[in-house]
């Protein structure tokens, strides 16, 4: 995936030192981004409690002094009932393919059920597996008798499914417990190998693309449910204004939401603009908050009908 940058950098590491990719899978609300977020120690992965709003496979790299570990942020598998519903799926089967460790996220306040079986069940069928950890999600959410009847759950897959966990684990990403636990399991089934990324650096996403998933987070906060699929975020320009003393940059972001009818529009935009400009508050005060840059943002909202549909639009916006 990415050229280890090798001995060059002149860093003293352990021999045993690992470094590889992981990825988390699971249904949507799994806690997927959370976990990634808590275990990168910032955030890059947009999290939401609307499903699905996870759509780039957004990296976060954990240094430690033992190892490096790449995660990679996946959508999750569903129904597709849409063209881009198709690719995201397939997104999601090639990640598996790539990676070192799939964890497959297990809320602890909810059944294990069909749809978490299907997606074992897919990832027990890849013809290169990964290896394998069930992690027990949100686990701040249940007392210890769920969580132990979740856990033989969990172990019971194996057999119905016929895969093999390397390694259960529960774990609450947002009262942070477990995260350690879990860090070092997946460090653990990693290959020795050099770091795969200079140190540093947190996520190898493109600023644009993730000041893109940024304004996508504050559009999607308090919209109805019909409305998350359907927003898309297009840069059209962004880079630092020129003429600024060195000491006061200021970032430039010309961005558009996109939706698929004139009635949307109207949603997003709110009463006499003032949802539009909410977005546009918080998205900016992100934005700031990831880049360490004071940002002019300027959004507006354009209607590409059935975007979702068209192989066209779906190339443009980098599906
Ligand atoms: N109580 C609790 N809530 C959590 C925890 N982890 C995640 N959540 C919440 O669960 C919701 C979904 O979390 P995400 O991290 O966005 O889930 P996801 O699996 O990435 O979701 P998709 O992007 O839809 O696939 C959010 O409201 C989170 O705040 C946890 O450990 N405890």
């Amino acid at each position: 995936m990415s050229e280890p940058v090798g001995p060059a950098d002149g860093v003293q590491r352990p021999d045993d030192y690992r470094s590889g990719f992981a990825c988390f899978v699971g249904r949507p609300n799994a806690g997927k981004s959370t976990l990634t977020n808590a275990l990168v120690g910032q955030k890059i992965a947009i999290a939401s409690d609307k499903p699905q709003t996870t759509r780039h496979a957004v990296r976060g790299i954990v240094h430690r002094p033992d190892a490096q570990l790449v995660l990679i942020d996946t959508p999750g598998l569903h129904r597709p009932r849409t063209l881009l519903g198709e690719r995201l799926n397939d997104v999601v089967r090639t990640t598996w393919t790539e990676v070192d460790v799939v964890g497959v996220c297990l809320p602890v306040n909810q059944r294990i059920g069909p749809g978490d079986t299907h997606l074992v069940t897919e990832l027990a069928q890849l013809t290169r597996r990964p290896q394998l950890v069930a992690i027990a999600t949100k686990t701040d959410l249940a007392g210890p008798a769920r969580i132990a009847e979740h856990l033989v759950a969990v172990q019971a897959l194996e057999q119905s499914v016929g895969i093999e966990w390397a390694s259960i684990v529960p774990v609450s990403a947002t009262a942070d417990d477990q995260v350690d636990v879990l860090a070092d399991t997946l460090v653990g089934l990693l290959p020795e190998g050099p770091p795969l990324y200079p140190d540093g650096d947190i996520t190898d996403e493109p600023e644009e693309t993730l000041v893109a998933e940024l304004i996508r987070e504050a559009a999607l906060e308090g919209v109805r449910d019909e409305l998350p699929h359907s927003i898309a975020v297009e840069i059209s320009e962004m880079g630092l204004r020129e003429g600024r003393p060195p000491e006061r940059p200021l970032l430039d972001v010309f961005a558009s939401m996109i939706v698929e009818r004139e009635s949307q529009k109207g949603i997003v935009i709110g009463k006499g603009g003032s949802r539009l400009k909410d977005v546009g508050t918080r998205a900016r005060a992100q934005i700031q908050a990831i880049l360490g840059t004071p940002v002019y943002l300027d959004l507006r909202v354009k209607v590409l009908k059935d975007w979702q549909r068209d192989t066209k639009h779906l190339n443009r916006l980098g599906f």
